[in-house]
């Protein structure tokens, strides 16, 4: 018998959209950038939004892939330039989100995906909290936390202990997040977090072509 799903050949309605800003934030170590990977890799409606940072570039990284990497006088300038959406001062570093294209990306209905602290989100939330997505990521545990930041072998023992130290703090700001998700195993998380994603692209005020279309679906304003 042939699967009734292959013989469908009904074209996929694809209703225009608002893009959205999907905010991980998490402390340093938690995994967000395992998952952030994960979400540009498995979907192509995704785009990250590529911060700069004045922080040295680590083993791996790719210049313009991960971050800008930018000395301290010329984030300075960007700074006073107004080219950020947003930008922080993060462990002795300058973290920044280039505006170049987002909102006009937005516009066009790319979601793009926001690797940044506690302090961006607020900044970026204060802005434009309609767009705004913002998810948390909890480690399962303070020891597993810092196990992992020792795995992963990019700092060395002094930056990994003011990592730890500023923590806490981080996770203080777990309440100002619409969700918060542990990351004990990395695809369970992974999958929670995709979810989430799915479902705020369904949200009624993010779907601009909606009017229309139940417009046409009921013949209202069409003539008689
Ligand atoms: N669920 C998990 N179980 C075990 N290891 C994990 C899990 N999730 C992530 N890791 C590992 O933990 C380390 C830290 O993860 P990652 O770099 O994604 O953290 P981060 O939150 O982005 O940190 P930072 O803020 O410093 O960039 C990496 O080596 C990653 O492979
Ligand atoms: N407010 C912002 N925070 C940012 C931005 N880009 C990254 N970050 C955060 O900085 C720390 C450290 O990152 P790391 O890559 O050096 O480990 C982490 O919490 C990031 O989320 C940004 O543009 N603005």
């Amino acid at each position: 018998m042939v699967d009734p799903r292959l013989s469908d050949t009904r074209p996929v309605t694809a209703l225009a959209r608002r893009g959205l800003m999907f905010i991980l934030s998490s402390p340093s170590g938690a995994g967000k950038t395992t998952i952030a990977r994960k979400l540009l890799q498995s979907d192509p409606g995704v785009a990250l939004s590529v911060s700069a940072t004045t922080r040295a570039i680590r083993p791996g990284e790719v210049d313009g892939r991960d971050y800008h990497f930018v000395d301290k006088p010329t984030f300075d300038r960007m700074a006073d330039d107004h080219e950020f959406l947003e930008w922080a001062h993060v462990f002795g570093h300058s973290y920044g989100t280039p505006k170049a294209q987002i909102w006009a990306g937005l516009k066009a209905g790319t979601d793009f995906l926001f690797d940044i602290d506690w302090q961006g989100t607020q900044q970026l939330s204060q802005r434009a909290r309609e767009d705004v997505v913002p998810v948390f990521i909890l480690p399962p545990s303070i020891d597993e936390l810092r196990r992992r930041l020792m795995a992963r072998g990019t700092d060395d023992m002094k930056v990994i202990e003011a990592r730890m130290d500023r923590a806490r703090a981080e996770i203080s700001h777990w309440s100002d997040y619409d969700y918060v998700v542990v990351n004990d195993d990395i695809d369970r998380c992974f999958e929670k977090v995709r979810r989430i994603l799915d479902a705020e692209r369904m949200r009624r005020e993010r779907q601009t072509g909606l009017v229309n279309f139940v417009r046409q679906l009921t013949g209202e304003g069409s003539p008689t």
